[in-house]
């Protein structure tokens, strides 16, 4: 039998069009570059686990979270499927802080790292990139740098986008 662990990703854009990577210092993916994000606790929505996991690891506040796809990752004899909820936000408060989990950094989309993120990464980052629906990805990995099999579709769905009132009058 199979669960599911849910789990968020954030990327930040700049008005420079650049996107905030962090490297990620310890746990799950030490080593690697990638948005931000983590685990959805109980009592909190998708995106308020996303906007939350973002302040913890980066020190930035999100003003509004667009879900731009969804990635299912199974890993080979192992029964957890992580669906990690990817969202994007280009309007925040707050000031770029490196944390114990994080040393954030902006990149310019041609000097985005992926030689030292995940294997998936480049294969999902460009539908990111080119904006239009949802995608939907599906990846199974053995162990952490193989990659066996792979699906990656665009959905019906627009981007949806979860406006987060008290931080904008936070700072008004
Ligand atoms: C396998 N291919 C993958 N490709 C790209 N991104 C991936 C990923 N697999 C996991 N991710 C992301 O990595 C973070 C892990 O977070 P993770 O440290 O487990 O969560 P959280 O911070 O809640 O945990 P702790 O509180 O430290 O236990 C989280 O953003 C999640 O979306």
């Amino acid at each position: 039998m199979t669960t599911r662990k849910v789990l968020t990703l954030t990327l930040v854009r700049n008005i420079a069009d650049e996107v905030l990577m962090g490297l990620k210092k310890r746990g799950f993916g030490e080593g690697k570059w990638n948005g931000f994000g983590g685990k959805v606790e109980p009592g909190e929505t998708i995106p308020q686990a996303a906007a939350r996991e973002l302040t913890e690891e980066c020190g930035l506040r999100a003003h509004y979270l667009t879900k731009v796809g969804l990635l299912d990752f199974e890993f080979l004899n192992d029964p957890v499927i992580h669906e990690v909820h990817v969202f994007e936000t280009r309007e925040y408060s707050g000031t770029v802080v490196e944390t114990e989990e994080m040393s954030p950094k902006w990149y310019k989309i041609e000097d985005i790292p992926f030689n030292e993120m995940w294997l998936d990464d480049p294969i999902w980052f460009p539908w990111y990139l080119k904006g239009g629906p949802q995608f939907y990805g599906y990846f199974l990995y053995k162990g952490f740098d193989t990659i066996l099999k792979q699906e990656l579709k665009s959905t019906d769905l627009p981007p949806t986008t979860t406006i987060f009132e008290s931080v904008k009058s936070q700072q008004a």
